[in-house]
């Protein structure tokens, strides 16, 4: 491999900065203009990949000038409960965006939360209607880490058009929408999961492998084919050697990284640019309100002008 380890790491940390930097400038003037962005993030019970992600979430939004507020519930609240917290949420207009962080606990619907946001309100697009935008190729406002990982393929400057890519996992929030943008820019797309055949006779032919499993370690390099580009979605918590927990991704990144020619780093990969993007997706989701409230309230002071 004639390319250094450093230029094999497909970094998110530079990608997020710009984003952040941009959203900073649209949120700064957004609140000037009186229309202050805020972030409302709901946890129930406890986990620690959501921990992460909320942290992260807390720091990025001060450093974008976007107001973030966790709303946090005990296991055992009652989907009700949440729904009409939910609804709360919706009917103030000083909210701009929610997302509920997942998992939750199994006596609650997590479609049934999800198809309670407002769309207007949706940053993550898992609402039904926002996940429908996505098949009809209307890409601006795409779940947060499906839209990550995409983003880093992109900067590979593979073309994506006719590009093998296999996607490992079919979650809602990651492997099924990553297959919707995957699909929408002209890649060939396979979709695997716990009931396919070879996981590892799919992988080894693509030239893009996006792994979104949730097991540490799970994709080794006789899976990778040489030159290709792995994307590693996984934010596993496990103890490492020094007996201090640590951050893994899916892919024994080890081993992966001297067949690849690309792979992304966890920690410091997909993580922070789902960050960034959730940021991003909130002055999209702030844009649309502001563009409602226009034809809304600017048609009716016109009326009342004449
Ligand atoms: N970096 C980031 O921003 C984010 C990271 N994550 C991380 O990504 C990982 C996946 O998350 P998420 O999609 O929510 O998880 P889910 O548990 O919802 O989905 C896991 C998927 O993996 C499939 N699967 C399970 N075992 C295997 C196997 N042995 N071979 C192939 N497929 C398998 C499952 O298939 P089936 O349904 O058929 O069982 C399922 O589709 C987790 O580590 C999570 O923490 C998640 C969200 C954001
Ligand atoms: N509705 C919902 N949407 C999600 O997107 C979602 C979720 N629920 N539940 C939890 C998982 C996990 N997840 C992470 C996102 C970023 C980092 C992140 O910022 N990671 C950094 C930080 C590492 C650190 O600070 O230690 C990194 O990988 O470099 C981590 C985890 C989003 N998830």
């Amino acid at each position: 491999m004639s390319r250094s380890d450093d230029s094999r790491y497909l970094k998110g940390g530079p990608v997020a900065q710009r984003i952040i930097a941009a959203v900073r400038e649209d949120a700064a003037i957004a609140t000037a203009e009186g229309f202050p962005p805020k972030l409302v993030s709901i946890t129930v019970g406890d986990t620690d990949a959501v921990d992460v992600y909320v942290r992260n979430q807390r720091a990025k939004a001060g450093l974008a000038g976007i107001g973030f507020e966790e709303r946090r519930f005990a296991a055992d609240i009652t989907a009700g409960e949440l729904e009409a917290a939910i609804h709360g949420l919706n009917a103030d207009p000083r909210v701009t965006g929610i997302i509920i962080q997942r998992p939750v606990p199994a006596h609650v619907p997590i479609k049934t939360l999800q198809a309670a946001v407002h769309p207007l309100k949706d940053v993550e697009g898992m609402h039904p209607a926002s996940i429908g935008n996505i098949v009809y190729n209307q890409l601006d406002l795409a779940p947060c880490t499906a839209a990550a990982s995409v983003e880093l393929l992109k900067e590979t400057g593979l073309e994506l058009k006719g590009l093998e890519v296999v996607v490992v996992g079919h979650s809602e929030i990651v492997g099924k929408p990553i297959a919707f943008l995957l699909m929408s820019e002209g890649a060939t797309v396979t979709v695997c999961h716990h009931m396919t055949r070879s996981v590892a006779a799919h992988a080894r032919r693509a030239d893009a492998l996006f792994v979104a499993v949730g097991k540490p370690r799970l994709i080794k390099a006789d899976m990778v084919k040489p030159g290709a580009c792995v994307i590693d979605i996984g934010i596993n918590s496990e103890i490492g050697p020094d007996g201090e927990s640590r951050i893994v991704g899916d892919v024994d990144t080890e081993s992966v990284k001297e067949v690849a020619s690309w792979i992304t780093p966890v920690p410091g990969g997909v993580g922070p640019l789902t960050v960034a993007i959730l940021l991003r997706n909130t002055m999209v989701a702030l844009n649309r309100q502001r563009a409602l409230y226009r034809a809304t309230y600017g048609v009716a002071d016109k009326l009342a002008a004449e």
